[in-house]
């Protein structure tokens, strides 16, 4: 136990001089090294053996495996450069983050933020017009799926720019979006952005002043009931 407590450390606190003008040590309660552990049969004397072990133990592969031990102390082996595990190698220039380190403008790729999107929301202050009580978002989907006809043809079809232009008022409205011909005429009083702004694009292709407004809005789904057929070019309509 004696020699142990060249090891632990043992908690001790110098109390202040006493009335008698004697500084004291005491041990702290709970102190994991237990004094009273020791039954007293043994004090300490000439025989002891007080030295810690050696470390690394001198019958250990680590002591095996360092080459000669220091001159002066043959106790403890220097672990050299050369014993030492190499450091990872270091990324190649392709790797690494544009912007990581160099830039402050953006985060490295490992960041919590959200990546950057072509389709953010834009921090604008919001055009949305008050609809009419029931032309809300749910009552649209709820007509999507009423099974009812909102295309009004019965087959999909080719649509020319010539046959579009001709579908531009507001009780027959068609316009193009991505490729896709849909009949926005039952949209229009559902259209968040109010009827006249959706009415921009009656009759032609809509695609970039879609995109332009609200990229993220996923118009395949919200006119999927719409859809009336594909636009194509006059020659090969
Ligand atoms: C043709 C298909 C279109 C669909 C399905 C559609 C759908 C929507 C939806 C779902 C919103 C709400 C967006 C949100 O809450 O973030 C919205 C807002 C809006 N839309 Fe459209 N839209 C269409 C076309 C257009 C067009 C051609 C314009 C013309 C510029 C337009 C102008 C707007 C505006 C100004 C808003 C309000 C944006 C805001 O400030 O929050 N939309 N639209």
């Amino acid at each position: 136990m004696s020699y142990l407590r060249n090891w632990f450390p043992v908690e001790t606190v110098t109390s202040p001089p006493s009335s008698d003008g004697q500084i004291k040590k005491q041990r702290i309660p709970g102190s994991f090294i237990d004094d009273e552990g020791d039954d007293g049969s043994q004090t300490a004397t000439e025989n002891d053996d007080d030295s810690p072990p050696a470390f690394p133990a001198l019958n250990s592969v680590q002591r095996a495996a360092a080459s000669t031990p220091a001159k002066d102390s043959p106790s403890l082996a220097i672990l050299r450069d050369s014993l030492l595990m190499p450091p990872p190698p270091v990324p190649a220039p392709a790797s690494r983050v544009p912007g990581g380190s160099q830039s402050n403008s953006r985060p490295a790729a490992s960041s919590l933020l959200a990546p950057l999107a072509t389709t953010q929301k834009p921090a604008k202050p919001s055009r949305k017009v008050a609809l009419a009580p029931g032309f809300g978002p749910l009552d649209w989907a709820k007509l999507k799926s009423s099974g009812e006809d909102l295309r009004g043809v019965g087959t999909l079809l080719r649509v020319p720019p010539s046959v579009l232009k001709l579908h531009n008022k507001k009780e027959d409205a068609w316009t193009a979006i991505n490729g896709k011909v849909y009949n926005i005429t039952p949209y229009l009083p559902f259209h968040p952005g109010g009827e006249k702004e959706l009415m921009r694009v009656a009759g032609r292709d809509g695609t970039k002043l879609f995109s332009l407004t609200h990229a993220w809005v996923n118009v395949d789904y919200m006119l999927d009931s719409c859809h009336v057929g594909f636009l194509v070019s006059e020659s090969s309509a």
